[in-house]
């Protein structure tokens, strides 16, 4: 027992009334008022009140021992036992114990291990119960084959022993296994006569592989001088069978065996027990079933009071998701027990609960550690762990560090049974899920609205059918008069499970988990949580299951943001983008916890694609010299079908209208596009708007603040305006980067086709220079600009003055065109040189008249004191009026065109996506 006094001033003090609940104050009281008596099962009777730093039993002493002096004394937990405190436990599976070398590796650790005193609990050599039970079977079926599969399990342990031991050591374990096999052989021998054998004789036959294995690890410790016993736990571990499968120990008589073992065998201070086998109350051999071995570490590791139960295995702990479904899973340092029970249940390589159980109700820590990688220091699960690297304040207010692990469920059904006649009718729901007992269907989770018109329930997709076919026929009747409207099943379904303990009472966890799921646009069929709140369940589409788990695990776990993204058209402005991203990649990783990938690289013939990302310090050389013909279907479906990346971007820089065309598709499969090519917001009118509401109503993205003004913040800006309810007049402007720089350098020295040429070489204009002299590109601008601020206009409402001579109107490729341009030089120099003797220059300007519904393009005269006439190299000029800025209008100016500035306006659209599906910002 452990006792301690307490000071006069536990009363009064402040932390006991702060941190625990009134009944857990009275037992602490009553501890303190029978001052050194037994107050260790008061102790632990004591709830903790969510007190953030006093979460575990031990933690309370010691803060008891803080704020009220008090005393700790240590006696023996049981009077015949060495103090519990003292003992280490360990459990090694058979991996550990697979060959003599493991068994020698298994006894240094244990040699390592500076406790008092160890008891070390372990399974049969690796496919040794197997081989056993074949054992058992052969002999049943009366298959001669088993004398020589008897043969075969002999030899192993013999030339498993020869290798580890010597001397006396191997002789006297030789002579222990050659009479145990010689009695299985009698045994088994009996089992062929008979070709039958019980459940006892079975026990009794495959319980051997761990009598060898713990004698074996037993003489090679001894071997290095260190004393050690072993124990057959069918003297002490005393259970009763409680179904087929299925045993609960028995502790009362299992500890008094345990006393009776320790002054009978006078044990060394290292015991090495065995796994898995265990004794009925009437003295029957039995064993503990499936994971019976961490079963009986976790019974006698409570038996003994141990100070913690280490269960070794080949994984280096509890993973915060399946690492093979999710790279960034990390290893948890700790778990609270009802984590480990949720996690297991989720088929985690955690403990199976049942052995959680006996350690759990003493508080003894379970540690599960990597034996091939000591290293690690493994996952402690144990009473609400406290995590000290974060403070209180900080672990209440963190969303992120509430989730602890995530885990899946595949092929799963849902049943929804739906009617009216359910609401407020008692025993419906008792009777649907009688009929599933019925046949035997394993129910996973449960969900019914407060309606109560419909029940829905998942159960394996191998049992839905059963479950269907019940449900329809005792629940005929009441579909015939329509009280049910229908027994519906949802097959393809899967379970995604968030566990935390912490989540308990949180408010925004629910509201984060959808939210990411939402963004990786993933549906949700069915909720469940219960009311402890240690996990939230959601059933969803078997096809999203690992999205959805990345998803939800990066935006909880890792708080990185995950965009996978597909850059069609690497020309001038696309390879400029790959170029900036590959130049600010680290830094978004790094301190803007944005992880951005390029998944693939397409041009009109050639693509190539990463299923990780792209290097892309190497991705000129990687198309030139290994690429795939291009097809834009399979890089869309390359995009999606990469679901370790939960949102995916497709960045179109091209200007082509069949790519544009596509982006409906896109959206819709929840691909979220970024795109300075203005095909599609210039293009069909019922296209647009086709477009636009489909991505309005959903959470997939469409940014294109690059096809106006490149990367001037010009769409943004009008909405800006129309969000906060501004109304828009007029916005009028140069909108053309080529056209700007023209006639801003157009002043008499040279020739016009000289100035266009310049501006094609500075990257300025569109891939077809005609689309910039023609007035389309700035018409397209001003319908993209009316549309945005609601004008229903087509470009063919929009007039334009085209700079392009007549002739060459039919070019069939730019270059032709800008060979043939110098010979009509002569016509806009006259033009020009007309205005210049006015005293103006010429602008091409484009206007959305919001209050008249038009759009309009034209070639003007200013007076050169206009701010139109005081523009340099590509510069861009617009002016939004609106009722707010009626006097003087707001005014967005600066280079409207170039490589740099646009591929940046296209890199800035790619962050506001990030920082939309929850980056920070
Ligand atoms: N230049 C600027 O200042 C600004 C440009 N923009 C817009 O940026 C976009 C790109 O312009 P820019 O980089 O100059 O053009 P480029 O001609 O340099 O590049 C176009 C790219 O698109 C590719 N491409 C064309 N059709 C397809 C297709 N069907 N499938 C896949 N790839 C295709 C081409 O590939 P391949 O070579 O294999 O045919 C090429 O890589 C245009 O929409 C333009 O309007 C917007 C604002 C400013
Ligand atoms: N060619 C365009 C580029 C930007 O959209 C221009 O010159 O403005
Ligand atoms: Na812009």
């Amino acid at each position: 027992m452990r006792t301690f006094s307490l000071s006069n001033s536990l009363p009064t003090h402040p932390a006991l009334h702060r941190h625990f609940k009134p009944h857990s104050r009275q037992a602490i009281l009553q501890c303190w008022q029978n001052g050194r008596a037994s107050c260790w099962p008061l102790i632990n009777s004591v709830r903790i009140n969510g007190a953030p730093k006093v979460q575990t039993k031990g933690a309370l002493i010691k803060t008891l021992a803080s704020v009220a002096d008090v005393s700790l004394d240590q006696e023996a937990a049981t009077p015949s036992l060495p103090k519990g405190d003292m003992w280490s436990v360990h459990k090694f599976g058979g991996t550990c114990m697979g060959s003599s070398e493991r068994i020698q590796n298994v006894a240094n650790i244990i040699l390592r291990d500076p406790s008092e005193r160890k008891l070390v609990i372990v399974s049969a050599m690796s496919k040794v119960t197997d081989m056993l039970y074949n054992l058992v079977c052969k002999a049943k079926s009366r298959d001669d084959l088993y004398l020589s599969a008897l043969d075969e399990v002999f030899d192993k342990h013999m030339r498993t022993a020869k290798q580890l031991l010597e001397g006396e050591d191997l002789a006297q374990f030789l002579g222990q296994l050659h009479t145990d096999v010689s009695n299985l052989r009698t045994m088994l021998r009996a089992i062929y006569i008979a070709g039958n054998a019980t459940e006892a004789f079975s026990d009794f036959v495959v319980g051997h592989g761990e009598l060898w294995s713990a004698q074996m690890l037993s003489y090679a410790i001894k071997k290095s001088g260190q004393p050690c016993s072993w124990m057959d736990t069918r003297d002490v571990l005393i259970v009763n069978p409680t179904g087929s499968d299925q045993v609960d120990p028995d502790y009362p008589n299992s500890e008094k065996k345990l006393k009776e073992w320790f002054s009978s065998h006078n044990p060394a201070n290292t015991i090495i027990a065995t796994g898995f086998i265990a004794s009925t109350v009437d003295d029957v051999p039995t064993t503990l079933k499936r994971d019976g071995s961490d079963f009986s570490a976790a019974i006698l590791g409570a038996l003994v009071r141990g100070r913690q139960v280490t269960i070794w295995t080949d994984v280096d702990g509890v993973y915060s998701a399946d690492p093979r479904k999710v790279s960034e899973a990390v290893i948890l340092p700790t778990l609270s027990y009802q984590e480990a029970w949720e996690m297991s249940y989720f088929g985690a390589n955690v403990l199976h609960p049942r052995t959680i159980i006996p350690v759990m109700r003493l508080n003894i820590p379970i540690v599960i550690r990597n034996i091939f990688n000591l290293d690690a220091p493994g996952t402690v699960i144990c009473e609400q762990p406290i995590d000290e690297t974060m403070d209180d304040e900080t672990a209440d207010n963190d969303i992120n560090k509430l989730v602890k692990a995530f885990a899946t469920i595949d092929n799963l059904a849902l049943v929804n049974v739906e009617g009216t006649g359910m609401a407020g009718v008692p025993g419906t729901a008792s009777a649907i899920f009688s009929a599933v007992k019925d046949v035997g269907a394993n129910v996973i989770m449960i969900s019914q609205a407060s309606s109560e018109h419909s029940v829905c329930f998942a159960v394996p997709e191998k049992e839905v059918g059963a479950v269907s076919a019940v449900l329809q026929s005792r629940f005929r009747q009441a579909l015939e008069a329509g009280r049910l409207s229908q027994v519906e099943v949802i097959n393809n379904c899967c379970i995604l499970a968030a566990v935390g303990q912490r989540m308990a009472s949180t408010p925004g966890v629910s509201a984060t988990l959808f939210d990411a799921l939402a963004k990786a646009n993933i549906n949700v069929r069915a909720i469940a949580q219960g009311c402890s709140e240690y996990n939230i369940t959601v059933v969803l589409k078997q096809e999203d299951c690992i999205r959805a788990l990345r998803a939800a695990h990066s935006r909880f776990y890792l708080s990185k943001t995950m965009l996978a993204v597909g850059v069609i058209g690497p020309g001038l402005i696309g390879r400029t983008l790959l170029d900036q991203l590959r130049d600010q990649a680290a830094v978004l990783k790094e301190e803007f916890n944005i992880d951005l990938r390029v998944m693939g690289i397409t041009g009109s013939k050639n693509m190539i694609l990463s299923e990780t990302g792209i290097d892309l310090t190497r991705w000129r050389e990687l198309i030139k010299e290994n690429p795939e013909k291009a097809d834009l279907d399979r890089f869309m479906q390359h995009l999606q079908e990469n679901h370790f990346f939960p949102n995916k971007v497709l960045v179109d820089c091209t200007a082509d209208t069949e790519v544009a065309n596509r982006y409906y598709e896109w959206l819709k499969q929840g691909i979220h596009v970024v795109t300075p090519n203005k095909k599609a917001n210039s293009g069909p009118l019922d296209r647009y708007l086709k477009l636009r509401t489909l991505q309005r109503m959903s959470y997939t993205h469409y940014f294109y603040e690059a096809t106006v003004g490149a990367g001037l913040p010009i769409i943004s800006t009008l909405r800006g305006l129309l969000e906060t309810g501004d109304k828009i007049l007029r916005i009028e402007g140069i909108f053309s980067g080529t056209l700007s720089y023209i006639f801003n350098n157009f002043e008499g020295t040279r020739a016009f086709s000289e100035v266009v040429a310049e501006a094609k070489e500075a990257g300025y204009t569109e891939p077809d220079p005609r689309d910039d002299l023609s007035g389309t590109d700035v018409a397209r601008k001003v319908i993209i600009l009316a549309r945005e601020s609601g004008l229903k206009l087509e470009l063919s409402d929009i007039p334009v003055r085209s700079l392009v001579p007549e002739p060459l109107r039919v070019c069939s490729t730019a270059d032709e065109f800008m060979k043939k341009l110098p010979s009509f030089d002569a016509e806009l120099a006259k033009e020009r040189n007309d205005a210049s003797d006015s005293g103006e220059v010429l602008r091409y300007v484009g206007v959305v008249d919001v209050v008249n519904k038009k759009g309009l393009v034209e070639l003007k005269r200013y007076k050169h004191d206009h701010p139109f006439a005081q523009l340099s190299g590509s510069d861009n000029i617009i002016a939004f009026t609106t009722t707010r800025y009626k006097d003087q209008p707001l005014i967005v100016r600066g280079p409207g065109a170039g490589a740099e500035v646009t591929a940046a306006g296209v890199f800035s659209d790619i962050l506001r996506l990030a920082s939309y599906l929850g980056a920070p910002s």
